[in-house]
Order: structure tokens, then sequence, then C-alpha cells
């Protein structure tokens, strides 16, 4: 049977991130994608020109009409912007028996414009993290969410259980702006106290935009499928890094990855290592 996931996100008019780079990779994975828009965003790849919220009350009744419709085997969330969305979210999941849920704690654009605001970091903490299969914040997130500085291996694990204190059963903290030029780690942490790190290539490109929402995307993807949380955590690492090797040089600016690439590189995609 046909997997289906659900996006709940902010349109991306450049294409590269949002739910435009969801149903890309929903599409690429051979996933039925469907879809709830918070927010419309004017953006581009040199940067976010205009924020566009959705009325809450929308936001619900895009959730419903998926979810009475379609069996629907993961959701993920990005862009979220306003304490009203999340809530309604978290109200409309609760409310239809949360399918398996992978939160992208989308906050800031590459180019530095808010996609969340700052009061509703408590909101996303308090509402939606406890239903939260697995988390999905890069560094600067998690020190938003775990509310400390994150420097050293150490300060990973304290951040990481932090966060799993909310209630979600696993976190993975996403490594792409570290100043490692040989590889882009990931830390894996689950509720339970099991952890490893994944590892590929770092890969010497600008063209890196949307690549938190394709790896999420990707992670619901195989979820969707009935993968297990760590083989859709690997499958993921190896989408995203067959996306950034065949980079598009589309736009000015940061561009957007390759969503055709996986299928056609996974053979040949370079070693991505989970280490226990
Ligand atoms: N240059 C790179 N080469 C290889 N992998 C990368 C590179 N940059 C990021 N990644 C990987 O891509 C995934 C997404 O991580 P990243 O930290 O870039 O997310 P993000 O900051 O949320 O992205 P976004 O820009 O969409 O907000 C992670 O698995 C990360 O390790
Ligand atoms: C709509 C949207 N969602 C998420 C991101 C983060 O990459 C972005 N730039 N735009």
């Amino acid at each position: 049977m046909t997997s289906v996931a659900l996006t709940i996100a902010g349109s991306d008019s450049g294409g590269g991130a949002g739910i435009q780079a969801d149903l890309k990779t929903f599409q690429e994975l051979g996933v039925f994608g469907t879809s709830a828009l918070t927010a419309v965003t004017a953006q581009n790849t040199l940067g976010v020109h205009g924020v566009y919220p959705i009325e809450a009350a929308g936001v619900t009744a895009q959730i419903q009409a998926v979810l009475d419709d379609f069996s629907v085997g993961a959701v993920k969330t990005g862009m979220l912007f306003s304490a009203d969305i999340i809530e309604a979210v978290a109200v409309s999941l609760r409310n239809n028996g949360c399918p398996p849920l992978v939160i992208d704690p989308v906050m800031i654009a590459k180019g530095g414009a808010s996609l969340l605001k700052d009061e509703a970091v408590t909101a996303l903490k308090a509402h939606l993290l406890p239903l939260a299969t697995l988390v999905t914040p890069n560094i600067p997130e998690a020190e938003v969410l775990a509310d400390m500085t994150i420097q050293s291996t150490a300060d990973y694990e304290e951040a990481a259980n932090r966060i799993l204190s909310s209630g979600a059963k696993a976190v993975i903290l996403k490594g792409g702006h570290s100043n490692d030029a040989q590889f882009a780690e990931d830390f894996f942490f689950r509720a339970d106290g099991y952890s490893f790190t994944i590892k590929s290539e770092r890969i010497a490109t600008k063209d890196t935009h949307g690549t938190g929402c394709t790896f999420s995307a990707a992670i619901t993807a195989f979820i969707s499928q009935g993968k297990s949380l760590q083989e859709a955590v690997r499958e993921a690492k190896v989408f995203i890094q067959a996306a950034i090797s065949d980079g598009l040089q589309l736009g000015g600016g940061h561009g957007p990855t390759n969503h055709w690439a996986y299928n056609r590189l996974k053979q040949d995609a370079k070693e991505v290592v989970i280490i226990e």
C-alpha cells in the first residue's frame, strides 16, 4: 500500500526549503505527500523577504482534512511561526491519535530571518515536544530548546537530556553548522539512554539551503514506510548526502540541494557510519 506522510510547515517560494523541500523529498522516496501550510514566505536563495502567517484555524482545518481522509504513517513539522499555530497543531495531533511525529524546530533561516517568534519557544516546548517521536534541532536551535550554550561533546549530552525531559522520545543534534571541515556529524539520543553518532563526509559547498527540512522530511518518509527510527535516520543521512553532493547551482545565494539525487546516487553514496 502507498505510504502517506503529512508535512506541517511554511512555504518557501524559492522551492529549496519548507513545504516544497518536504514534498519533493516524499516524492523521491515514493511516499504520497500531504501538507498543512502554516505560513507563506517570500524567499529565495538570498534570503527571506516577507512572512505571511496562516490563521491558526486554517492550519487546524488543513490537518483535520488530511487526517480524516488518509491513513497517515508519519507527520513532520517545520516552520510553525507563532504560539497560536503551535497550540493548534498540538491540539489537532492529540485529538487524532498522533501518528509518529518528527519535529524540526525551525527557528532562523540561513540569512538570519526569524521563522519562529521568540515567545513561541515556550509553546513549542510545552505543547509539541511531548508528542515527538524525534526532534531534529541544529546546534543553535538545541541551545535555545535546552537553554544553554553548547561547546563540547559533553554539552551535547546535557542539551539532549534537557530536550528529552520535555517528553520527546528521541533527539538528533545536527552538526551541519559545526566547523569540522572533514565530517558532518549528528548526535542521536533516545530517552531510554541509547545513543549513537552518525557521520558522513562534509561536502564543501555553499548550496545548503533547506538541508534541515530535507533531512527531517526523509526521516519522516522512511518512518511512514515502516522503517525503525535508527534505520530511518541512517537512510535520511544518505539522502541528504546525495542531495548536497549533486547541487543544482541555482540562484545567487545559498542554493537548494538536489531532491532527485538519492535514487540515482544512493549506491555510490559516500559512506555513512554509525558509531554506537
Ligand atoms: N556540507 C555538508 N556536507 C554533508 N552533510 C551536511 C553538510 N551540511 C549539513 N549536512 C547534514 O545535513 C543535515 C542537516 O543539517 P543542518 O545542520 O544543515 O540542518 P539545518 O541547520 O537545520 O538546516 P537549514 O539550513 O535547512 O535550517 C545533517 O545531517 C547535517 O550533518
Ligand atoms: C519556509 C521555510 N521553512 C524552513 C526553512 C529553514 O531552512 C526556511 N528557510 N524556510
